[in-house]
Order: structure tokens, then sequence, then C-alpha cells
């Protein structure tokens, strides 16, 4: 199969003026048409930088880029034409209202503004009876809302979402996740997606791809990744310190232990039952997409 990848990425190095490392060092990769795929990594790995380049908003120092075939340098204006991003940041002209906003966009694509296919994002992104209110009116959850409008007006076949629901409710998460889904199952569109929220990469990417220090260090089919787990994991909720030599992650009452197999979850049991640490909701699962992050994070030297 040799279809043309909707996004590849060939050799990309980037190195900020004054910065002491690389923040993107040798990355290939690409991605078919049709995918969803997620790209994560801790703060400062060289995700967003990655986004740049691919938006043209950033350059590359070396290596090269290309949308379903355009490259994002030579041909610009094709490969920002096939492509939808969502930013991070909340940028917008306070005094356009949530339609004008979306018409305007479709101008900078050279394309006339689709009222049907407006009026559509509107609806499925809950905005509908926000058309006519200012931006600065808007919430911040409603103003990401219009970001992802703004991004998917001109219908790219490619869209980018960069940390989509950071700070946003259940409710747009929700929203979001469904419309997106959505255009990935019926139109095929291919979503390039990066989120700190591992649990959402795991419900929705087929596909994930893992930085670290600007490098890429897995690159595997999420089933793939989260079948190489090699573990176990005891969660349970206490209001106790736990004992020094029990390695745990602790997220406010919640603590989360590895186990390698059944006699292991004994003997932590024991131990916790030894220290008197009391425990409620005691859960022995099979470890997540975040077990597998820092499994793979922790190994990697980079
Ligand atoms: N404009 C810039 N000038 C100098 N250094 C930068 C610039 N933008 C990013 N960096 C550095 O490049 C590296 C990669 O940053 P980048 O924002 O791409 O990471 P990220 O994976 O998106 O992080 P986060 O999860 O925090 O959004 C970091 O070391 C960062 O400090």
């Amino acid at each position: 199969m040799t279809a043309t990848p909707a996004i590849r990425f060939e050799r990309v190095h980037k190195t900020y003026r004054g910065a002491p490392q690389a923040a993107l060092s040798d990355v290939s990769f690409d991605i078919q048409p049709g995918e969803f795929f997620g790209l994560l990594g801790p703060n400062g790995a060289g995700k967003t930088s990655l986004i740049s380049i691919l938006a043209g908003l950033s350059r590359a120092d070396s290596g090269r880029v290309a949308v379903l075939g355009h490259d994002v340098v030579g041909d610009f204006a094709a490969a920002r034409r096939h492509l939808g991003v969502v930013p991070q940041e909340l940028v917008f002209d306070p005094f356009f209202s949530v339609r004008e906003t979306l018409r305007f966009q479709s101008g900078y694509f050279g394309v006339a503004a689709d009222e049907r296919w407006i009026d559509e994002l509107l609806d499925n992104l809950g905005l509908l009876n926000k058309a006519d209110a200012n931006m600065r009116q808007l919430s911040g959850g409603m103003k990401r809302r219009v970001l992802v409008a703004q991004a998917l007006v001109h219908r790219p076949p490619v869209i980018v979402l960069d940390e989509p629901t950071a700070g946003v409710d259940v409710e747009l998460r929700q929203t979001l996740w469904a419309f997106i889904a959505r255009l990935n199952k019926e139109q095929g569109t291919t979503v390039l997606l990066t989120t700190h929220y591992l649990e959402e990469a795991e419900a929705l990417c087929g596909r994930i791809g893992m930085l670290k220090a600007g490098r890429l260090v897995a690159l595997d089919r999420t089933a793939a990744l989260l079948a190489h787990r090699s573990h176990q994991v005891l969660r349970f909720k206490t209001d106790q310190a736990l004992p020094a030599d029990i390695d745990a992650r602790v997220t406010g009452r919640i603590a989360q232990i590895k186990a390698q197999d059944a006699a292991e979850v004994e003997r932590l049991l024991a131990r916790l039952r030894q220290a008197q640490v009391g425990i409620e909701d005691l859960e022995i699962g099979r470890a997540d997409l975040e077990d597998v992050f820092l499994e793979i994070m922790n190994a990697s030297h980079g």
C-alpha cells in the first residue's frame, strides 16, 4: 500500500536560538489517511514545536514535513488548505461575532463561506445560540468551541488538535470528541491529537507516538502498546501515608501500586495490613495507557 500519507514527518530537527538542546531531533513518522493518531509526551517534549512546523507557523532547521504530499514550506498554501489546526491558545478579534469569525476564516482560505456547514458546525459544537454573540462575551470554554469550528470551516481532510481539552468541562469534552470521532469515521478525516489526558488518547486513538526530549521514543498501535503491559495495578483510596518501602503513584486519596503477578498483589496487601493502612474501594486491574506511558518515559534516556 503506497497511498500518500496524510502527514509525513521526515528527519525533522529544530533547535531554538540560544536553547541548550534541540527541541526536535530526527523525528520521522507518517500518519495515514483516516487515522486517529495521538502524539503524547511530557511538558517540553516537543509536541507543540512539531505541530507549529506542520502548520507552517515555524520552520524546521532541517527535514521535511508534508500534508497529503504538499510540502509545508515549498507548497505552503496547499498544505495549509488541507489542514485544520485547533491551537492551544485562544486568540480572537473580540469585536467579531461567532458567525462573523467563521465567515472571516473561510475568506482566509479563499473559499466562500458555506452557511449550511457553518450552521452544522455551530449546532454540533453547541454554539447555535451564541452565533451572534461577540467573541468577547463568550466564556473560555465557548471560545474553545469556536476555535474548533474555525479550524473546520474549510472542511480540511486533516485536522490537528493541540491539547483541545485542557481546562474544559466534561460536557464540551464529550461534545467535541463525539463530533471529531464522527468526522473521522464517516468522512475519513485524519486526526492528529496531542493531549495530557491519557484516558482520552487510549479511548480515541488507533495509533500513538510518544516524544521525549525531542525524540520519538515509541510509535505503535494503541492496542499493541497496551499489550506490552507487563504488570497489574492495585488501586485504592486511603487517607493514610503509605509505608516508604511501597512504590506507589498517589493522586489525592487514590493510590496506585504496580504488581508483577498475583503473588505480589498478595504480598502488597499483607504489607498494607501490617502497616495498618486503611483502604477503601480496592480494585485490581490491568495497567492503563498512563502506566505504559510512564514505563516508556522512565525506560528511555533522553
Ligand atoms: N519559541 C521558543 N523559543 C525557545 N525555546 C522554545 C520555544 N518554544 C518551545 N521551546 C522549547 O522547546 C522545547 C519543546 O517545547 P514544546 O512547546 O514543543 O513542548 P510540548 O511537548 O508542546 O510541551 P507542553 O506539553 O508543555 O505543551 C522546550 O524545551 C521548550 O522550552
